[in-house]
């Protein structure tokens, strides 16, 4: 099994393709990544040398380069979860995210299709045989919840809400497309909130980690009421995994934990995990929370019915949630020149932007 795993270096791609390499030493598994601010080679230090990976460093916005390397390795299967992800980010730049979510997975799928049916022992009916090309997206594309009693399900509306939901709901749309037109086999999966080790510091969880550590302002958008479901990073890749080996093609599965936290809860109980850990009286972290305007056009709540891919495909999360977010914080201390390495240059310039023009 040749297997390209695109976005490897980044959050979610590191801890995917980290489970694929360890877990499977008979596959080759390529990890394709353009390394922009938040891909991180340092990700996957620890399996760099390992004899059934690679690292090709591309750029799915370029057609011709995909087309070139599909032409010089046979890949039997995709992971596509390269991605522009940061929905603050889709708000100022909204065609980086045209670029990469919608045309970068067009030009993957057209690579897939085009190299899949060029194939020497393919022909015909047959040319996809043995082929899976799995689309890795996000529970945003269907918009916001304000019924407590409402879950996203598979069958769910898309409703996407922002620039960053709207291009992946596009990418989604092709996915299927490509599988209704063409016969392609594809697979979706749609996740909630990830949390964990390697998780770029302009989110929520690691965003406040940093400037608890930093005695720096935490910036809570709106009144903190927003709802998210987390769901540790390693439970998605474990996911990841069943879906690409047991899931039925041209099906969708949501992934999540069944782990409902509103903004405000989450940042306390993460200042009170800072405070103990930093040996800090209990309290002082939490005088950093400061409100500031809401993100634009943000979602109320996501919340995710993950019942189909556990009773189907035999997957539950397996952490708690207070026990991932030890073991995040732990991480977080334990690496600060990680942290160190990513906030620095343009992240403080960035950063220091975003908060005053609020
Ligand atoms: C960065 C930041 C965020 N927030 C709020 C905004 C959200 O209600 C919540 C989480 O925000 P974050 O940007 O971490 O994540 P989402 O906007 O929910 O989106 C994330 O989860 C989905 C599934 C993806 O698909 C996205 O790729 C991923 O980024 O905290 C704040 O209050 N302050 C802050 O400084």
């Amino acid at each position: 099994m040749k297997l390209l795993i695109t976005g490897g270096a980044g959050f979610i791609g590191s801890h995917v393709v980290r489970l694929f390499v360890t877990k499977y030493p008979e596959y080759q598994i390529y990890n394709l990544d353009k390394l922009t601010y938040a891909g991180n080679l340092a990700n996957l230090a620890d399996i760099e040398d390992a004899p059934n990976y690679t690292f090709v460093k591309g750029d799915i916005t370029d057609a011709k380069f995909l087309e070139d390397m599909f032409a010089e390795i046979p890949f039997d299967g995709v992971i596509h979860l390269a991605a522009e992800s940061h929905v603050d980010r889709s708000i100022t730049d909204p065609m980086s995210f045209v670029l990469t979510n919608v045309v970068g997975t067009v030009n993957l799928l057209n690579a897939a299709k085009n190299s899949w049916q060029n194939s020497e022992t393919a022909g015909g009916a047959h040319a996809f045989e043995g082929k899976r090309f799995y689309h890795v997206s996000t529970d945003e594309v269907y918009g916001s919840l304000h019924n407590p009693d409402e879950f996203f399900l598979e069958t769910t509306s898309y409703d996407p809400q922002s620039p960053y939901s709207a291009s992946k709901a596009a990418s989604d749309h092709f996915v299927r497309a490509y599988g209704n037109t063409y016969k392609m086999p594809v697979v979706l999966s749609n996740c909630s909130n990830n949390y964990g080790p390697n998780h770029f510091p302009e989110k929520l969880i690691p965003l406040m980690i940093h400037n608890i550590q930093t005695n720096k302002p935490l910036p809570v958008y709106g009144k903190g009421e927003n709802v998210r479901d987390w769901l540790f990073v390693v439970d998605h890749a474990r996911a990841i995994d069943t879906v690409f080996h047991k899931g039925v093609l041209g099906e969708t599965y949501n992934i999540g934990g069944f782990n409902e936290w509103k903004n405000i809860d989450l940042v306390h109980l993460l200042c009170a995990t800072m405070d103990r850990k930093l040996g800090r009286p209990e309290g002082t972290s939490a005088q950093l929370i400061t409100y500031v305007t809401d993100r634009a056009g943000h979602d109320l709540r996501y919340a995710i019915d993950a019942n189909k891919i556990m009773t189907e495909l035999g997957w539950e999360p397996s952490l708690q949630f207070e026990e991932g977010l030890e073991k995040t914080v732990d991480w977080f201390l334990a690496n600060q020149e990680w942290l160190d390495n990513v906030t620095s240059g343009a992240y403080q310039t960035y950063y220091k932007g975003m908060y005053t023009n609020r």
